[in-house]
């Protein structure tokens, strides 16, 4: 790996135990019967330990949406064509999708990075940091050189510095690039033992023919490339994205800069599963936003080894469920900051269990 993802990756720091343990400490003396505040509870120990604080909040945070387009579309395994990246940039630098009005209702900022996408793109307030014009065909070849992947994960470190230091204290993954579920289903069989028939599954909403193909079009992609299942880089440059290169950096760019990170929808996972494999530490920052309707995602979570907060049948990426599990940290966060201990509202904090 390039010195300079490598350097960045040493920064990594194990949670803070202390935290962990005064957080622990905090939440048994809440006026509720002991651990009946369930995920909100775990989410609150596991953001001291990633803070240093029993008492965080974050009241800057930023939706990072990485975009690229991937060669393999021309196999036609998506219901839509690859103009629609580009066109979705557009709608979302004028705040019309989806996750904008999401976004807007968690109070997030919502950033937008060309790391890949097939065409020129201009406009003030998109991030240009294209390393090319979309991958090559997966099915054909590798999708893009070790090179190029290393450097797309080097763009995802640097857009969360660069945001770290304009005071973002937590990040939300998001991604736009047709014909993505394409290459996070490659990247999840590559690394793990998922089979290619779990792990695909309808994207966009392909009918049961094209499922078929895509499938057939994964399994080809798996056997010419013979991307290394003990080299995380080498399976994103044979079968991954520029997008989720760019999101492997910033899951590991804020565990690199002690900050929380929400992992979204399917495509945001398969990022999460190579910035695990090349930095195990990293999951400690990871909160799993959701459980995706696309087929796989499941698979992929017990993989990762995380739970998901929400379940919503979504089922279209851009950093959609990541933000509506933002109104849940937030809550976590309020919790702890906010809730009677039994001593200063006066209630008896001893359980029968514990007086018999
Ligand atoms: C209008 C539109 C908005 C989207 N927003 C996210 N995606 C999602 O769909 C794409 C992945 O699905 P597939 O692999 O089947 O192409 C990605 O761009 C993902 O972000 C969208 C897709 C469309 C069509
Ligand atoms: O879960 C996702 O992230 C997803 C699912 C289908 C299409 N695009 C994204």
């Amino acid at each position: 790996m390039s010195q300079e993802v490598m350097e960045r990756i040493g920064r990594i720091r194990g949670l803070d135990q202390a935290a962990i343990q005064a957080s622990k400490l905090h939440i048994s003396n809440l006026t509720v019967p002991p651990g009946s505040l369930g995920k909100l509870e775990s989410m609150a120990i596991q953001l001291a330990g990633i803070t240093g604080s029993v008492k965080p909040s974050f009241d800057h945070r930023e939706v990072i949406i990485m975009a690229g387009d991937h060669g393999v579309c021309v196999e036609g395994i998506s219901a839509f064509p690859q103009e629609v990246t580009p066109q979705m940039i557009h709608n979302f630098l004028a705040g019309g999708a989806a996750v904008n009005v999401l976004a807007r209702q968690a109070g997030a900022e919502v950033v937008c990075v060309d790391i890949g996408v097939n065409s020129d793109l201009s406009h003030p307030d998109l991030l240009s940091r294209k390393i090319r014009y979309g991958t090559a065909n997966m099915a054909q070849g590798p999708a893009m050189t070790y090179e190029e992947a290393e450097q797309s994960i080097l763009v995802g470190m640097q857009v969360v510095e660069d945001a770290v230091k304009r005071g973002v204290q937590l990040f939300i993954t998001g991604e736009m690039g047709i014909g993505n579920t394409t290459a996070s289903s490659a990247v999840i069989c590559a690394l793990s033992s998922i089979s290619v028939q779990d792990a695909v599954g309808r994207g966009t909403g392909i009918d049961d023919s094209r499922l078929l193909h895509k499938i057939g079009v994964v399994e080809q992609a798996l056997k010419i490339n013979a991307p290394d299942p003990r080299n995380p880089i080498d399976v994103l440059a044979k079968v991954g994205g520029l997008e989720i290169g760019g999101l492997v950096g910033v899951i590991l760019g804020s565990a690199i800069n002690g900050c929380p990170v929400i992992i979204d929808g399917f495509i945001s996972s398969a990022a999460a599963l190579l910035a695990k494999a090349i930095c195990p530490a990293s999951a400690d920052y990871m909160i799993v936003s959701h459980a995706s309707h696309e087929q796989g995602h499941r698979l992929l979570l017990q993989e990762l080894g995380l739970r998901p907060v929400l379940e919503l049948d979504l089922r279209i990426g851009e950093g959609t469920g990541g933000v509506l599990c933002l109104h849940l940290v937030d809550a976590a966060c309020r919790i702890v900051s906010e809730m009677a201990t039994f001593e200063s509202a006066g209630v008896s904090g001893e359980t029968k269990e514990q007086t018999k």
